[in-house]
């Protein structure tokens, strides 16, 4: 991990699917828009109203492939039946521009970024209890029943893997993870 004086330059923020890795990066980035949260490619389909650019660049698996063949992907994981992964060049021509940059990934692209970029911090979002995630991801409703049985066996992966992360935040309140965040990445 960066220097405890310096800004780290690479934040990765991981956790169980549901457990409002995306609802804390939404609240932080209301109150600071500069923080640059890098945009994932997917083999996923889109949820109502996501944005192609936006939330994700949407790719069919040909697409994915050639990405990968390429060499676009910083780093790139199957999870739960799609595959997800973070363009490269965006990352660096942040970090090259002294930026503060966040990926917000799954526990094997974490694992990519350690061992690759091993300067980057790795933040580990942990639920109040397994019960209150399995609410929070069954009340998304945004997965069919057997999609949320499979990201919830990802889960127990992930959460026996938090002691690889150097810092774990409890998601109780979305404003308090937003501000620990922020400190963590010395933006506020
Ligand atoms: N602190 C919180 N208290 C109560 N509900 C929360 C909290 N944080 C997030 N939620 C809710 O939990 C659900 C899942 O949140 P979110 O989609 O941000 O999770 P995620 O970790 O980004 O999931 P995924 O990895 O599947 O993309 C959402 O309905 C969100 O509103
Ligand atoms: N390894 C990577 N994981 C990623 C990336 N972008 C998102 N994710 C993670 O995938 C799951 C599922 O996301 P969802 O949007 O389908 O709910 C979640 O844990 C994300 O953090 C990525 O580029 N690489």
């Amino acid at each position: 991990m960066a220097a405890h004086s310096a800004r780290p330059r690479l934040t990765v923020l991981s956790g169980p699917s549901g457990v409002g890795k995306s609802t804390v990066v939404a609240h932080m980035r209301k109150e600071h828009p500069e923080v640059w949260l890098s945009v994932s490619a997917t083999t996923r389909r889109p949820r109502p109203g996501e944005r192609d650019g936006v939330h994700y660049f949407f790719a069919d698996d040909g697409e994915f492939d050639k990405l990968i063949a390429n060499g676009e992907l910083l780093e790139w994981a199957e999870f739960a039946g799609n595959r997800y992964g973070t363009p490269r060049e965006a990352v660096m021509d942040r970090l090259e521009a002294g930026e503060p940059v966040l990926l917000e990934i799954d526990l094997q692209g974490a694992r990519q970024i350690r061992e690759s970029m091993p300067e980057a911090q790795l933040v580990f979002l942990a639920p109040p209890s397994w019960e209150e995630l399995v609410r929070r991801l069954t009340g998304r409703g945004t997965e069919a029943p057997e999609v949320i049985e499979r990201r919830l066996e990802a889960a127990r992966t992930e959460l026996a893997a938090e002691s690889e992360f150097d810092t774990t935040l409890v998601n109780t309140s979305v404003e308090d993870v937003a501000n620990e965040l922020l400190a963590l990445m010395r933006v506020a």
